[in-house]
């Protein structure tokens, strides 16, 4: 009986381990200095334990001397600079651990370049919160690697899994609520275009509940996937 008092006080409403990873990545994108898009990735080992972590930057020492325009000749856009979260993650990584076999949890589907990468690293799957850019070649040669490489698994971060993972999904989503477009409806009209594009209105999503309280209760800053940026 003694056990099974014990077991009465087990709380229930922890947050599992595929959520805390995707929650760090995204809190990790919350690093970067980007205007537009920011991106977080978590690298998780056969043991379930985090071995790096990484967001979009410049390159050491060239934080905040180099431009952060989308626009413009290839020299002055930032795509030329700056290191992706998946590679900042695998680097920071690759110092103490080895990445063979881990997991990486990251907040945008993974470009060709950082796949390239994933797949070299030996790393076994990939669970991505966001695919905004899947109408781009970059995107599909990635599907394309991923398929190929046989050994790697990616999967969207599902919301099934558990009742949590859909309030980290949400924290992500809810900058759909703050970009301009939706903001000035009011709020229980406002669109909500979920990652695979199914849109739904702000009275169907579930309350903020982990991610918020890593917002201490308020929005998340701008994540800044915006509706209108999803084609590329
Ligand atoms: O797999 C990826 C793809 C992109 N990124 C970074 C690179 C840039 O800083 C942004 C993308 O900027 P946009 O303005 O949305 O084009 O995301 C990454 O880290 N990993």
């Amino acid at each position: 009986s003694d056990c099974l008092q014990s077991s009465d006080l087990t709380r229930t409403d922890f947050l599992v381990d595929t959520d805390y990873f995707m929650a760090v990545a995204v809190l990790s994108a919350q690093r970067s200095k980007d205007p537009n898009t920011q991106v977080g990735a978590c690298l998780v080992n056969q043991d379930n334990k985090i071995v790096g972590t990484g967001h979009n930057c410049m390159p050491n020492d060239c934080e905040g001397k180099l431009p952060w325009n989308r626009e413009g000749a290839k020299l002055d856009t930032k795509y030329i600079y700056v290191c992706h979260a998946e590679l900042n993650a695998i680097v920071n990584a690759s110092a103490n651990a080895d990445v063979k076999g881990c997991t990486m949890y990251v907040t945008l589907f993974p470009c060709n370049e950082c796949t390239k990468l994933i797949i070299q690293a030996g790393l076994k799957e990939v669970v991505y919160l966001c695919d905004k850019y899947h109408k781009t070649p970059e995107t599909k040669a990635s599907k394309k690697m991923l398929d190929m490489a046989g050994i790697l698994e990616y999967e969207r971060f599902d919301s099934i899994k558990s009742d949590k993972n859909i309030s980290v999904r949400c924290a992500w989503e809810e900058n759909f609520f703050y970009s301009e477009k939706n903001h000035k409806l009011p709020s229980k009209h406002r669109v909500h275009n979920d990652v695979m594009g199914n849109s739904q209105t702000n009275s169907q999503i579930l309350p903020l509940t982990a991610a918020a309280h890593l917002h201490h209760g308020k929005p998340p800053p701008a994540l800044q996937v915006k509706i209108e940026q999803q084609d590329r």
